[in-house]
């Protein structure tokens, strides 16, 4: 997979991207990122990348061409293939895990970010081919939803995480929430462990995981528990779960 980011902040980009499983993905290869600075592609003295907007009020918006001419050459830069443009927007489709799974399966992703008030619409309809969403909050640019995309597909990417860490990657891929962690001291001034973890009893351990993580879905992501199809195991421990609570 290989993202290309038209960014005015390649820094902040590269610099986010390269830490953790992103940057070994990057140095080992597994995952290639460019990032295209539309100011690069300014030609005017000012080197303009934004200008007032048609019909007034606050704000400035971002000029087409300087974006144009950046995600022209990042297509130039490798083999013709399915690079898709996609640009991050409050008005895109919602940032979901199948979203990203289905994106997983292409080899290369152009993100543009906006910055201002965003991009001139005819660069929306005319260069991107789709739009995508963080969620509904007032943010200042779209680099930090770009760099959630190549995150959460570079985790989906063979190779990148650990044998470990990708089986841990498929038990959240089961739907629900995390259950607790926990880790040394067994006992201090935050309380103890719960017994179970601190036995040898895997059945019981995985049990009791697997308890807990159904009872936060229930308790705190209802909505996350109404797409899913428990298992018969699953529903009898989110009864006991449930008994237990109230
Ligand atoms: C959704 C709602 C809160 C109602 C709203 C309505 C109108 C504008 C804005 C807003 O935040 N505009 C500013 C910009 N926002 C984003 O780019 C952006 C915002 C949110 C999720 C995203 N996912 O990717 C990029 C995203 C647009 C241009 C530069 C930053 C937000």
């Amino acid at each position: 997979m290989h993202f290309d980011v038209v960014s005015l902040f390649p820094d902040m980009v590269f610099g986010a991207a390269g830490y953790g499983v992103t940057g070994k993905a990057i140095e080992k290869g597994l995952v290639g990122l460019s990032v295209w600075n539309p100011r690069d592609y300014a030609h005017d003295r000012h080197k303009t990348v934004d200008d007032r907007p048609y019909g007034g009020g606050p704000g400035m918006v971002m000029k087409y061409q300087p974006l144009l001419d950046a995600v022209n050459d990042a297509k130039r830069s490798l083999p013709a293939d399915d690079a898709k443009v996609v640009y991050l927007s409050p008005q895109g489709r919602l940032i979901t895990q199948p979203l990203l799974q289905e994106a997983s399966l292409s080899r290369r992703l152009i993100l543009v970010a906006g910055r201002y008030e965003g991009v001139d619409e005819r660069f929306i309809e005319s260069v991107c081919d789709d739009e995508w969403s963080l969620g509904d909050y007032v943010i200042s640019g779209g680099e930090l939803a770009a760099l959630i995309v190549i995150d959460a597909i570079s985790r989906l990417i063979p190779g990148v995480l650990g044998d470990e860490e990708s089986a841990k990657q498929d038990s959240h891929a089961d739907g629900l929430l995390d259950c607790p962690h926990y880790t040394r001291p067994e006992r201090g001034e935050l309380g103890d462990v719960p017994e179970v973890l601190l036995g040898g009893n895997h059945a019981a351990i995985r049990r009791w995981r697997m308890k807990q993580a159904l009872g936060r879905t229930w308790l705190r992501r209802p909505d996350l528990l109404e797409k899913l199809k428990l298992t018969a195991e699953q529903d009898a421990l989110l009864k006991e779960f449930r008994n237990e609570v109230v």
